[in-house]
Parts: C-alpha cells; structure tokens; sequence
C-alpha cells in the first residue's frame, strides 16, 4: 500500500467524552436519509456503527450485489462511502457536525460481493477545525474473510455550524424524520 499522507506535528488527541456509548454499545444514525447510514434510505447502504475501546468505531458493510464494480467484486466507490462514514462516526466523539474535505483509500485485495467487511476507524488528532482520521477494512464473513487488511483509508474532517446545511434545505428528498446532526449522543 502507498500513500502521501503525512500528520501534522501539532495534534492534540482527543479523551473519550462521557456522553460517548461505552465500548459494545450502537452508535446513532447521524442523518435519516444518508446514503451510507440512514433507516429512510432504501437505496442505502445501512451500515450499523458500534463504539469500540478508547477513540475508536467499528461498522459493517454486508456486500450487496448491487455493489458489484470489477465482475464479482466491489465497486472502489462503495467502498469509499464506507470508510468515509466510517471515519465520519469516529468523528462524533467531538459532539459537533462535521464534513469530510478529503479522503484517500488504498485498495489492497479484491472483496468478492456477498462478503461482510469490518471497518475500524479512529481520529488520529485534530488542530482547530481539522480532524484527521484514519481506518482499515477486513473481510470478516465470506470466501476469502481472514485477519488480512483489504483497504485502508485517510481522512481530513472539518467541524462545522449546523447553519452548513441551511441553503441546501429545499433541496431534501422528502420529509426529513431526523434533521442532520441531531443524533442522541
Ligand atoms: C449534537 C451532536 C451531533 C453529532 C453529529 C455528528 C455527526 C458526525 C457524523 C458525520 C458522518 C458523515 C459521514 C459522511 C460525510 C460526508 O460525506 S460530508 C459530504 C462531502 N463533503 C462536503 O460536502 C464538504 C464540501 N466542502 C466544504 O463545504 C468546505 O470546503 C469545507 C470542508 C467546510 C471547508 O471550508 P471552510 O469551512 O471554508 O474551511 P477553510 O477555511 O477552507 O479550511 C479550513 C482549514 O481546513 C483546510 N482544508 C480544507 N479543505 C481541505 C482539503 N480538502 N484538504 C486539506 N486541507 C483542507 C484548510 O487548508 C484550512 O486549514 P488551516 O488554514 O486552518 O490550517
């Protein structure tokens, strides 16, 4: 695997907040109608989340066949919104919205569909705005599962206002059940 990022040298980590689920417990859906998350998407993905140990989430990912890119396998990009959540979850140990600005996978192995992929995803520090985290994914049920990384994954959040959202407001499929970032944590 190659990749050109670099941490910066002035992160502060993060302790666990207390209003954090203890290790084992689900995490929220951050919005009803995301694509990666959401219970009021059913062209969705559904990924559940769970709090691990320390500054760490997990999610799962069983891979539909509408997922297929290559013959038989993923597409990069499904597995992108994947980590991309993923890593967004880790991010609400803050307590505040944030947007990713930038996001890089490395993809290692072929993940045939019909495979469960394990994401695990932390913040590796933040500075003012700026979050950065990073994530791995194992095939955990299916052909090929084992303890191999299949991809991983890098990316830069940023804390933002709720007010983020406001001009894109008429633009919602729908009636939205749970407005972005009102999760119960
Ligand atoms: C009550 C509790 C509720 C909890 C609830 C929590 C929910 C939490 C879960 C969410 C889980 C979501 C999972 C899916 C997340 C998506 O998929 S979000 C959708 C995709 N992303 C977007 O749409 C974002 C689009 N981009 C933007 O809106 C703007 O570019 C941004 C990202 C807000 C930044 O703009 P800005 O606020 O004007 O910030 P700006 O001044 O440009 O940059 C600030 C700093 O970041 C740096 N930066 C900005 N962009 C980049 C970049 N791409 N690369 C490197 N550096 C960058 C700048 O260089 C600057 O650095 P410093 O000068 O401070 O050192």
């Amino acid at each position: 695997m190659s990749s050109t990022w670099t941490l910066p040298d002035d992160l502060d980590l993060p302790t666990r907040p207390d209003f954090f689920p203890a290790p084992g417990e689900a995490l929220p859906q951050h919005w009803s109608k995301c694509f990666g998350c959401g219970d009021d998407q059913p062209s969705g993905m559904a990924m559940t989340f769970i709090a691990e140990e320390g500054i760490e989430v997990s999610g799962r990912l069983t891979v539909a066949n509408r997922y297929q890119g290559g013959p038989g396998v993923i597409h990069g990009g499904i597995l992108s919104v994947a980590f991309d959540e993923t890593q967004g979850m880790a991010c609400m140990l803050l307590g505040v919205p944030v947007v990713t600005g930038h996001l890089e996978i490395d993809f290692a192995k072929p993940i045939p569909l019909g495979s469960v992929l394990e994401f695990r995803a932390r913040m590796d520090g933040m500075t003012g705005r700026k979050l950065y985290t990073s994530a791995e994914a194992r095939i955990v049920e299916g052909p090929t599962a084992g303890d191999d990384v299949v991809a991983t994954s890098r990316g830069l959040f940023l804390t933002i206002k709720p007010e983020h959202f406001t001009p894109m407001k008429d633009f919602v499929d729908g009636e939205a059940t749970s407005p972005f970032g009102s999760s119960t944590l």
